[in-house]
């Protein structure tokens, strides 16, 4: 169909009286280069080659942005074999490497906006880059599980060095067009208004050779003496070991500069060109691109964004509590610059939580990542209170006192007394129900869950919890709040423990189960680290605090006693003073400071525990891998991401994958708890919770939603042109 045929974008070329060609990339809404907007390049790159009246070539972005690199949407068409790859080699070589840098005629980049990726590699084979200050140049590609494909890994060492590469690759950051000139990667910097101007005088400088014609892929000035270079890629080797053990490609992308660095920059370009393409087609890469998607996707939410509603303007803020919580979510309002009240019942504890503030901020300053005049102008936006006389001037409020019931119900009733009716009063619960704690207060429609994750002003995942009466528009507003704080919002239903909490509960409950019956805590703490968990279980429980741990157990408990394992671990381990790491003691022994040491004590509760829950070790357990292990953590968290959906809990499985990863530290190459299970499967995984249940009990029950899937086959997260054909283990 003609629809179908539609080409993804283009370039237009204009030709100039002085000779120039100005070649214009146009896809938007980032311009990326799609296989239609390269094969156009190369066009139009033929028809200045050939015209007689054009002397020399720019290339240039439309509206503003140079490019956002390869299409990344088209990822999914290649890996499906909807859309034919090019032969190895066809655009990096063929298009990049002969045509546009071999060209007999000059060409000069014109750079402003997003120069990224692909982009940046289609600007460096031209033979000079003009750019704005504010330009983003970067070679991203790594964050998606592949490496630079179209030369540059090759052309940007050439141009500012390796060490400055690999920064710049490895950690997937870009630069600012004024950096980018201090570092060579571009030549000269010009407003925008001057931009196509100064390039097209340049390009004709280079013809007229009042400027030199450079081929990035020939330079050596600024490459390192070998032996230095051979230092460089093995430390950066070392670094990536450490980085993500588990990840290939970062590897890979260092072989391939080594490559060129050793054999020359063809034999670079044409080891680049075969790595990348193998590296489209890797799970990492799959899981990656998921979720880049997944997370741009989550402010999508049916029945509140798809409404025509505009978020309203939030000028003021207060946050009521200056605990942890609190006072970490008052620091990341006002680093977006947002005034704050907060209060508190005394002046001693009101001026604890602006001390943690002040901390909170330091920290930053210690760090370089904010002045000394950036600090105390954030801190001038806090304003003290011990009572409600201000409230009237505030537009949203974040409770986020201490997990109390009826405190809470009291203060949502004194809230609707003392705030503006448009007010906007969210709750930072992290597990009551919210028709609970607005079981007293009227404005059933204004009241939200705005649940952060601890550290609030460092995770970047924010939980918005809809009640069946939360407005459509107080929704909108909170994802404006949370995209402005910069935050990843997932909008979820009510419930106990909301959707991230309740796929977060099982993580340690199959965990302590596993322990009465004869597992090693550290065993397990070690696989789901080496498995790529910022930490296991146990260590996360010190982290956390047994108090909240056993408080949360108890909520579950309440609402969910069918599937809470009662291991009696901690509160035995708590009547003797240990808490976790606050109490220095917890799994672990932390003697200095934050350094978690396995402590052989621990065996005394455990046997204790395991004599209360009346179980004998199995000794099969301690025979288990460490895939076998994860398996065994990692299954009921899917099984109750399951419920989760199954309930209308959460709105796609997608968000659950992005709320894995966000707040649990899921290792986002596995895509999130879903797509890792679909890598799976879920016929597998359901077969092995059934033959647990048996085992050890309901705990592991399979939910009916996962026990569909199974049999139908249907995957748990539905997403084009994404099929697994590995266990990612
Ligand atoms: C061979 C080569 O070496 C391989 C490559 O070039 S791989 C691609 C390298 N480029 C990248 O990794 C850049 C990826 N993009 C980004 O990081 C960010 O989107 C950005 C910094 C460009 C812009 O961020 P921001 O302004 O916050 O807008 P954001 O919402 O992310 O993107 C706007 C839209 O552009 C789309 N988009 C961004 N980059 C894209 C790309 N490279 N291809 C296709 N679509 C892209 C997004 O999906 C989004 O679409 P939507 O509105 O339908 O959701």
């Amino acid at each position: 169909p003609a629809e179908a045929m539609a080409a993804k974008g283009r370039t237009e070329m204009e030709v100039g009286g002085d000779g120039v060609a100005v070649i214009t990339i146009c896809n938007p809404p980032v311009n990326s280069l799609s296989i239609d907007v390269l094969l156009s390049l190369k066009e139009s790159y033929e028809e200045a080659l050939q015209r007689t009246d054009v002397k020399a070539i720019v290339v240039t972005g439309k509206g503003g942005k140079f490019s956002g690199g390869f299409d990344i949407s088209s990822f999914g068409d290649l890996h499906s074999g909807k859309i034919e790859q090019p032969k190895v080699g066809y655009i990096s070589i063929d298009i990049l490497t002969e045509l546009l840098e071999g060209a007999t005629k000059p060409s000069v980049a014109a750079i402003d906006g997003l120069c990224l990726g692909g982009g940046l590699e289609v600007s460096m084979a031209c033979h000079a880059r003009i750019s704005t200050p504010t330009a983003q140049l970067g070679l991203p590609e790594l964050q998606l599980g592949i490496i630079p494909g179209f030369g540059g890994t090759q052309r940007l060492p050439r141009l500012v060095g390796l060490t400055k590469s690999l920064e710049m690759i490895l950690l997937s950051k870009p630069i600012k067009g004024e950096e980018a000139h201090q570092v060579g990667l571009v030549d000269s910097i010009v407003s925008p208004n001057d931009l196509v101007n100064t390039a097209r005088r340049w390009a004709l400088d280079i013809c007229e050779l009042r400027k030199p014609w450079i081929k990035s892929l020939y330079k050596t000035d600024k490459l390192e003496p070998l032996g230095e270079a051979r230092e460089i890629l093995k430390f950066a080797r070392a670094q990536a070991r450490k980085q993500a053990a588990n990840l290939e490609h970062p590897l890979v992308c260092i072989d391939v500069i080594e490559e060129g660095i050793i054999s020359g920059p063809q034999a670079g370009l044409w080891k680049e060109a075969n790595a990348f393409q193998s590296l489209l087609f890797s799970d990492t890469c799959k899981s990656l691109l998921h979720v880049f998607f997944s997370q741009r996707a989550t402010s999508k939410v049916p029945g509140a964004t798809d409404l025509g509603l505009m978020p309203r303007k939030i000028t003021k803020v207060a946050i009521l509590g200056g605990g942890l919580m609190g006072s970490g979510i008052a620091t990341a309002m006002i680093l977006s610059n947002y005034p704050v009240l907060l209060k508190e019942v005394n002046e001693k504890f009101l001026n604890a939580g602006i001390d943690r503030i002040k901390a909170n901020l330091q920290s930053r300053v210690r760090k370089g990542k904010m002045t000394e005049e950036r600090y105390e102008k954030a801190l001038s936006l806090v304003t003290g209170a011990l009572g409600y006389e201000k409230f009237k001037e505030v537009d949203l409020v974040i409770e986020a006192v201490i997990e109390n019931v009826k405190l809470k119900q009291q203060i949502f009733a004194d809230l609707e007394k003392y705030c503006p009716s448009h007010c906007i009063l969210a709750t930072n619960t992290s597990t009551i129900d919210l028709n609970l704690i607005g079981e007293k207060t009227k404005s059933q429609d204004r009241i939200v869950g705005a649940h952060f994750f601890s550290p609030a002003h460092v995770m970047p995942l924010l939980e918005i919890v809809r009640t069946q009466h939360t407005s459509a528009q107080v929704v909108v507003d909170l994802l404006d709040v949370g995209k402005r704080i910069k935050k990843t919002p997932i909008v979820v239903g009510n419930c106990t423990g909301f959707a991230v909490n309740r796929m977060f509960f099982p993580y340690t409950q199959s965990a302590l189960l596993f322990v009465d019956y004869g597992m090693d805590v550290y065993k397990i703490d070690r696989a789901c680290t080496k498995f790529g968990m910022p930490m296991g279980p146990f260590r996360l429980a010190d982290l956390v605090g047994f108090g909240v741990a056993v408080a949360t157990g108890m909520q579950y408990l309440e609402n969910f006693p069918e599937r809470v394992y009662k291991s009696m671990l901690i509160p035995i381990m708590m009547e003797d003073k240990r808490a976790g790491e606050a109490s220095r003691k917890g799994f672990y022994k932390y003697e200095d400071k934050r350094k978690a040491t396995p402590d052989p004590e621990i065996m005394t509760y455990i046997q204790k525990s395991r004599s209360m829950a009346g179980v004998t070790p199995d000794a099969e357990l301690m025979k288990l891998s460490d895939k076998d292990i994860v398996e065994m953590v990692f299954f009921p968290v899917i099984n109750e991401a399951c419920r989760v959906l199954d309930e209308g809990i959460a709105v796609k499985a997608s968000d659950l994958d992005i709320a894995s990863i966000f707040g649990m530290g899921f290792p986002p190459y596995r895509g999130g708890v879903m797509l890792w299970g679909d890598s799976i499967g879920a016929k597998y995984i359901h077969g092995k919770l059934q033959e647990w249940a048996k085992r050890y009990g309901s705990f592991f029950e399979p939910c009916s939603y996962l026990a569909e899937r199974a049999a139908k086959g249907i995957p748990l997260v539905s997403m084009s042109g994404i099929s697994f054909q590995l266990k990612t283990l």
